[in-house]
């Protein structure tokens, strides 16, 4: 180091301790005046009622009373408010303290005499008078000039305007517990050799900010503000998801007043992915956003009555029951369904429904029909047919639910209701005795009071047993959704469909299930549509951002249905073609690959930058799909991929030496992918007698460090320090290259294949230079 950087270092130091000095006393001060805030809240807590005043005696005092409560009460929770905002400060006052900022720059505004120097961190932070920003948060106007511009000219946006001007200097800091470990200062990229520390560490099983080494067009997508729909192709490793979280961090600062978390939405691909990505946020002073998968979102759309499929067993069927004689029929079926085509289909057969077939059920009561599904069918079509389907329900509804009380009136006289009435419990006698009193119904006349009281508690049975059906009513649990569905199939079986094999066969393959009261998960998103389309259903007007990752695995009927529950709603896609495991395997469009929409507030973005794999795993990962020459690895070296040819008998062995090898080599997150559930639970049986290891399956929903064994769908979104792939040998068919390049691309620093039979033939155009193979017989 020379010595103007050693004296520049010792000023930045010198700094660093100064900006410590100032947070702490920021701490202190404010750790005081929440202490002061706490027992305001305790104490306003204790005296709540106290200090209200409570009047009942003419509606004038209740008014009072009433306005005394709500002063209180919101006295109460503006100090509460205050309490958690100062939670909140003291966090990431903390986490400022520990790492109060990773870069600065010098920038010499057009004009203006001497450069601003700009230090970046997680949140900004004054100095005591509250008059100069001593660090920037890395979300504001101006700290974009640190990821978009190297030394040189260089502009940024504010409201007002652009600001010109010439940035000076670019430096980055590694600075841990208030210390400087490390001061680069950079060039065009932000600083290769800040990157080359955080990715050549090991895997984490959490994702971390990337917020020290957001790349230039990363910092386009976080920063977008425009466009209603952005699109983000990225190939594996490029940082879709990092750029993601980062974008809900840089959106919530930069709407802070308009839009909360709660505001946010992310589709993820599985419930593991949910718990890997749920500490960046926080880790950036941020509340995570809602999350959740698109199973679990159609899933609870379609309640508890059917057997839903869910679409990891989707993916093992396709992957596993090929000899399976219905197979083709069924690709063919979630090919199809998948389809805006047959989207229109069902949209022109709700049309027809408008005119005849909506099907009802039988509202019966004591096991005889109180209301028959005629008498409903009947009603509904006696309605204005220029009444929508959903309003006509809707009138249904509540004419039923007055059919309902005019029957509870009528049953009461029944023999079975004074049966029941002797059976009542002391409390109910007691209840009904207590109505008696309130309504003064008791009268000198015993008999009297006898006959009243055996009136109430009759119709405290019946409307008792009503209950249910009163809810199933205002659940509109009266259409009978699965018929309507399963009538589409019928009525659609002998058409000739142009642009579908088996379509017959598809149909009655549905209809089989459907008669079991089973749902293939490709009919779920139809059905729900479908029934939305029947039964209406208000759009989602609080979520104003949705973020969808792995997009490709969406199907377009899936994307047009989403659009449509949440029509206020700006949307991020973020996928990558390659990685569409699930359309690999049935040859169905994906939403990025049947994105018609195009227009002025759409915008698309390419990633071919990847950032998780050392350079020797990108070029043979590179190499085993179409176009991968145009990806870019980061200059990271490490070892080569490498197939080892192992005699079946001999997999465990090998598989358990290879995870020691990995461990000794400092390996942390290793795991071993297996092609299927029934491939991981395999090994996992033949492996957990010998080492310590945790089997992922669909349901898990967070991960430790150590050896993992997951079935290779589950595996997608997350990355480990090593990979070993159980069989690659199993990775057969042109249809599982996706499958097969996803599973390459988890690998961070190690990618070991191992081959039961032979090299698997995907690899047939993958250069020898980019992998080395080896071979253990049985008595090697
Ligand atoms: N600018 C960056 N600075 C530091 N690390 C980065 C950067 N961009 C990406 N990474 C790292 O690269 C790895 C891959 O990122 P991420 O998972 O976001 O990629 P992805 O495109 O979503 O991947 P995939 O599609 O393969 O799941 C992560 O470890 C992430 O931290």
């Amino acid at each position: 180091m020379s010595d103007l950087q050693n004296r520049d270092r010792q000023m930045e130091q010198e700094r660093v301790r100064l900006i410590v000095k100032e947070i702490v006393k920021k701490v202190n001060k404010l750790e005081q005046n929440a202490g002061r805030v706490v027992s305001d809240v305790l104490e306003l807590r204790k005296t709540f009622w106290q200090d209200v005043t409570v009047n009942v005696d003419d509606p004038d005092d209740m008014t009072e009373t009433a306005a005394s409560i709500k002063q209180q009460a919101e006295l109460l929770s503006e100090r509460e408010r205050t309490h958690r905002q100062m939670n909140k400060e003291l966090k990431t006052l903390e986490r400022l303290k520990f790492s109060p900022y990773f870069g600065r720059i010098d920038f010499l505004e057009n004009g203006e005499k001497s450069a601003d120097q700009v230090y970046l961190g997680i949140a900004s932070f004054m100095d005591e008078a509250d008059e100069n920003f001593l660090i920037y948060d890395w979300r504001a106007p101006i700290s974009s000039l640190y990821y978009d511009f190297p030394p040189g000219p260089a502009r940024y946006k504010t409201l007002d305007g652009m600001i010109e001007g010439e940035m000076k200097l670019k430096r980055q800091f590694l600075i841990r517990s208030s210390e400087i470990k490390g001061m680069f200062d950079t060039g065009v990229t932000i600083g290769d050799e800040m990157l080359q520390e955080v990715l050549g560490s090991n895997a984490s099983t959490q994702m971390k900010s990337i917020v020290a080494t957001i790349q230039r067009e990363q910092n386009q997508i976080i920063r977008n503000e425009r466009s209603k729909l952005l699109i983000v192709q990225g190939v594996a490793g490029s940082g879709k998801t990092s750029a993601a979280l980062q974008r809900v961090a840089y959106l919530l600062y930069r709407y802070r007043d308009t839009l909360k978390s709660e505001n946010i939405m992310l589709f993820s691909p599985n419930p593991l992915f949910n718990s890997y990505v749920a500490t960046v946020l926080p880790e950036l002073g941020e509340e995570n956003m809602q999350q959740a998968t698109y199973m679990e979102y159609i899933t609870q759309r379609l309640g508890n009555e059917f057997h839903v499929e869910d679409a990891f067993t989707q993916m093992e069927y396709l992957l596993t029951k090929k000899e399976d004689q219905t197979y083709a029929v069924r690709v063919n079926g979630v090919r199809f369904k998948a389809s805006l085509e047959f989207k229109k289909m069902i949209d022109q057969y709700a049309k027809r429904l408008s005119n005849a077939g909506v099907i009802f059920i039988d509202l019966t009561f004591r096991g005889e029909v109180l209301i028959s599904k005629e008498t409903i069918h009947d009603y509904f079509y006696s309605l204005e047919e220029s009444n929508s389907i959903p309003n006509r329900i809707q009138l249904v509804k509540e004419w039923l639910l007055r059919e309902l009380k005019r029957r509870v009136k009528k049953e009461r006289s029944k023999s079975w209701v004074e049966e029941e009435v002797q059976f009542l419990e002391k409390e109910e006698y007691l209840e009904v005795f207590k109505k008696m009193q309130e309504k003064n119904r008791f009268t000198e006349n015993t008999f009297d009071d006898f006959a009243q009281e055996q009136k109430l508690l009759a119709e405290m049975v019946v409307k008792e047993k009503f209950k249910p059906l009163f809810a199933k009513v205002k659940r509109l649990k009266f259409i009978d959704m699965l018929g309507i569905y399963l009538q589409f199939f019928k009525e659609n079986e002998k058409k000739q469909l142009r642009l579908q094999d088996n379509w017959e066969q598809i149909c009655i393959q549905t209809v089989k299930k459907l008669n079991k009261m089973e749902i293939y998960y490709e009919d779920a998103t139809p059905f729900v549509y479908l029934q939305d389309l029947i039964s209406g259903r208000k759009s989602n007007t609080s979520i104003r951002q949705i973020f969808i990752d792995e997009a490709q695995d969406y199907t377009p009927f899936q994307f047009t249905f989403i659009q449509r529950l949440f029509p206020y709603s700006k949307m991020t896609l973020l996928g990558d073609f390659n990685q569409a495991i699930f359309s690999g395997a049935t040859g169905a469009e994906t939403v990025l690959t049947d994105l018609e929409i195009k227009g002025e507030d759409v915008e698309s973005f390419v990633l071919t930058k990847t950032y998780r794999s050392t350079k020797e795993i990108v070029e043979f990962t590179s190499a085993l799909i179409e176009g991968g020459e145009k990806i870019e690895p980061f200059n990271r070296p490490g070892r080569k991929p490498t197939v080892t040819k192992v005699e079946p008998i001999m997999v465990n062995s090998f598989v358990l030496a290879k995870i020691k090898e990995f461990q000794e080599d400092g390996h942390r997150t290793i795991a071993v992918i297996c092609r299927t559930v029934e491939e991981s639970k395999f090994a996992y049986d033949a492996l957990k007698n010998e080492i310590r290891l945790h089997l992922i399956e669909k349901g898990t929903i967070s991960y430790e460090k150590g050896i993992l064994v997951i079935p290779s769908y589950l595996s997608k979104g997350i990355e480990f320090d090593a990979v070993i792939l159980y069989d690659s040998s199993q990775y057969k068919n042109e249809s599982e290259r996706k499958l097969f390049y996803t599973v390459c691309t988890r690998a961070m620093h190690e990618l070991h294949m191992v081959a039961t039979n032979g090299i698997s033939p995907l690899m047939a155009n993958v250069s020898k230079e980019y992998y080395g193979i080896k071979a253990v017989k049985i008595n090697s």
